[in-house]
């Protein structure tokens, strides 16, 4: 027998969404293996399918070697997204994996070419320290590749114990980033 939901019963999830703060949340993308900018606009396609992210900015495609990776590996592109969110940031974290899971991400050593990364840089002020999640990534403030698309397209961002994006981005070396021109992610209507 299913059961007839009572109108005046309000369910957990409806007062706890209520009451949850809005959150900016910043997600870097990057690709270096199969068809990098496919990867990336899927992953900013299924981003924008999360119910409760709200997406307020997409920066430019930035292409550049791969960092901290064994020399061989191949160049990656790279690109910031911006939301508005009153998920949990570990519920952001899950969502991330499993994007990158549905884009045939394989784990194997660490630094491994990879389809798709989906990293969360911040959660708006938010600080983790955790085994398996932290916050603001700790490689965020020193990676052009994050700062100098994220400085475009939310320039009063920050990350928590480094200071604004724009400040960070600017005593970062770009030498080896490049924007992609004629190649830019689009958001459906
Ligand atoms: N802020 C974060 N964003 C994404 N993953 C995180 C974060 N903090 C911790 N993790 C954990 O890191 C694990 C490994 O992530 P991953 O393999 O993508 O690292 P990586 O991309 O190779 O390196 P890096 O962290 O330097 O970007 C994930 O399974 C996740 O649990
Ligand atoms: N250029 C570039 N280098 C990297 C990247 C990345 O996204 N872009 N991600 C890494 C691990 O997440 C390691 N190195």
């Amino acid at each position: 027998m299913t059961e007839t939901p009572n109108p005046h019963i309000i369910d957990a999830d409806t007062l706890t969404g209520g009451l949850r703060p809005i959150r900016r949340v910043v997600l870097a993308l990057g690709s270096n293996l199969g068809d990098r900018a496919a990867n990336l606009q899927g992953a900013l396609n299924a981003l924008a399918d999360t119910p409760e992210l709200h997406i307020v900015g997409v920066s430019p495609i930035y292409e550049n070697p791969a960092i901290g990776s064994p020399d061989e590996s191949p160049d990656f592109l790279n690109a910031i997204v911006v939301a508005d969110t009153t998920l949990q940031a570990r519920t952001i974290l899950e969502r991330a994996l499993a994007v990158e899971d549905a884009f045939g991400r394989v784990r194997t050593v660490r630094g491994a070419p990879r389809t798709l990364d989906v990293d969360l840089i911040v959660v708006g002020d938010k600080v983790i320290d955790e085994e398996d999640f932290v916050l603001p990534h700790p490689r965020a403030h020193e990676r052009s590749f994050v700062l100098i698309p994220w400085s475009h397209v939310d320039p009063d961002g920050e990350v928590p114990g480094h200071g604004k994006v724009a400040e960070l981005a600017r005593s970062v070396d770009t030498s080896t980033l490049t924007r992609v021109d004629g190649l830019e992610l689009r958001l459906d209507d």
